[in-house]
């Protein structure tokens, strides 16, 4: 029997890294959790506990801190490009990169002109996400970029339904044609290639995202994520692919008949678990191979 090491990849996960910008007194923020993973030549790191090719995660670590004060003048995708290009080209053993940043939104405190020239509140629950995936040399050179979203937090308390659909035995649910839906949405797009206005295109994403869950009346989450993905395709030509995962945030409305007060879906009981779990992916049907753009550093392995 024949024992192989099979896929690999090490990094330092979550660095929390805070840049400011102190150009002038008007400071700047920049709240980041940035990992790192590298792919490449380390076979004998595993079945031989040698070293020698092994880059440590805390050097990854350094770099990234390094990084933050010499590359990360622009967005986050820059950033991560500038990490990710580093590693596969100045790291011998290393063959593939792949960094993943989420970005923390913070405003400045309301006062003054403007707001404040140095104080913020933080932003949120929603981040700014954005993962980078460079290989090879040469013409085997291969750099991805993903952008996206988590924990967009949407509710719509009308012009949403769910009826029509497909009944059996064990079916108890009541149709209805008028709901809140609501979701903490995770949304990534892959752009075709690296020379884009990263920032201009997540704002405008962002607003396709919400102002599409807002304007279309909704049968069903599903129809609502298409209609998402296929306004972000039809607005950005550099992204090729978008990827969604939303919770359906059940809202039932509250039994008030028992105290004989009327309830036309005005209390309802915000339940938590378990939640239907509504996953799609909207692509162009010429869009270019993904190759490893997906392969995500945290929750890989399986
Ligand atoms: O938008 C929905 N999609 C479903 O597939 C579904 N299933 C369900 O019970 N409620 C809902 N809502």
């Amino acid at each position: 029997m024949g024992i192989v090491l099979g896929p690999n990849q090490y990094g330092k996960a979550e660095n929390r890294v805070v840049r400011i910008y102190r150009d002038s007194p008007r400071h700047g923020i920049r709240d980041m959790t940035v990992s790192t993973a590298l792919r490449g030549d380390f076979g004998i790191a595993h079945t031989e506990g040698d070293q020698s090719p092994v880059l440590p995660t805390d050097t990854q670590k350094q770099t990234v801190y390094a990084y933050a004060r010499t590359h990360c003048e622009g967005s986050i995708e820059e950033y991560g490009l500038a990490l990710a290009r580093h590693f596969v080209d100045d790291v011998d053993p290393v063959h593939g990169a792949r960094i993943e940043i989420e970005e923390l939104g913070w405003e400045r405190v309301p006062v003054g002109e403007g707001g404040h020239d140095h104080a913020w509140t933080r932003t949120g629950p929603e981040v700014r996400t954005a993962a980078v995936t460079v290989s090879g040399s040469g013409g085997e050179r291969r750099e991805h970029v993903v952008g996206g979203i988590k924990d967009l937090v949407l509710l719509k308390s009308t012009g949403s339904e769910f009826q029509g659909f497909l009944e059996d035995g064990f079916t108890v649910l009541e149709p209805t044609d008028d709901r809140v839906m609501a979701t903490s949405l995770v949304a990534q797009w892959r752009f075709a290639g690296v020379e884009v206005a990263w920032d201009e295109a997540f704002a405008e994403i962002r607003q396709i995202v919400v102002a599409t869950f807002a304007t279309q009346h909704s049968k069903a989450l599903q129809q609502t994520l298409y209609a998402i993905g296929q306004g972000i395709l039809e607005a950005r030509p550099e992204v090729v692919e978008v990827r969604m995962s939303a919770p359906n945030k059940h809202h039932f409305v509250y039994d008030l008949a028992r105290f004989g007060i009327e309830n036309n879906n005005e209390v309802f009981h915000a339940d938590d678990r378990p939640y239907g779990l509504i996953q799609a992916t909207v692509a162009r049907d010429d869009a270019p191979p993904a190759d490893d753009a997906w392969v995500q550093q945290l929750g890989w392995l399986g």
